[in-house]
């Protein structure tokens, strides 16, 4: 069975690979190539019709913007030498710790 995170492992080891390669045969290049504030505006972009496709209700169109926002995402991370293994394992340091009692616990510091 394929996970998730076979997916993932594996599309991030594709984008790694390709950072390198011609921009004309290769996108990743490419964006690699235009530099991290284009890496970045392509991502907010993506970010921006997932919102759009999630508020009309689009499914389908959701699912499509949430791979090109995944996929971007893993580009920029990759460009900053960032693993999909760093960002797990601070979602695991936060597993069990609830959005609001972090929020309060922030509060009361500042
Ligand atoms: N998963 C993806 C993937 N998802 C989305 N995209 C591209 O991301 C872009 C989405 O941005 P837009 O919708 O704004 O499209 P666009 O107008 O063409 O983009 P721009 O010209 O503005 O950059 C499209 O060009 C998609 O083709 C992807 N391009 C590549 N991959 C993976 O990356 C691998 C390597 O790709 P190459 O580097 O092209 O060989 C591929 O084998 C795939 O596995």
């Amino acid at each position: 069975m394929v996970t998730p995170m076979d997916t993932l492992s594996r599309l991030e080891a594709t984008i790694r690979a390709r950072r390198d390669a011609d921009p004309a045969s290769s996108y990743v290049a490419k964006l690699t190539a235009g530099g991290r504030r284009r890496m970045a505006q392509k991502l907010g972009e993506e970010a921006v019709e997932t919102v759009i496709a999630a508020t009309a209700d689009d499914r389908r169109g959701t699912i499509s913007e949430a791979a090109d926002l995944l996929f971007h995402l893993t580009v920029l991370l990759a460009d900053m030498d960032v693993s999909l293994a760093d960002v797990l394992a601070e979602l695991d340091r936060r597993d069990g710790v609830s959005g609001l009692t972090e929020k309060a616990a922030r509060a009361s510091e500042s």
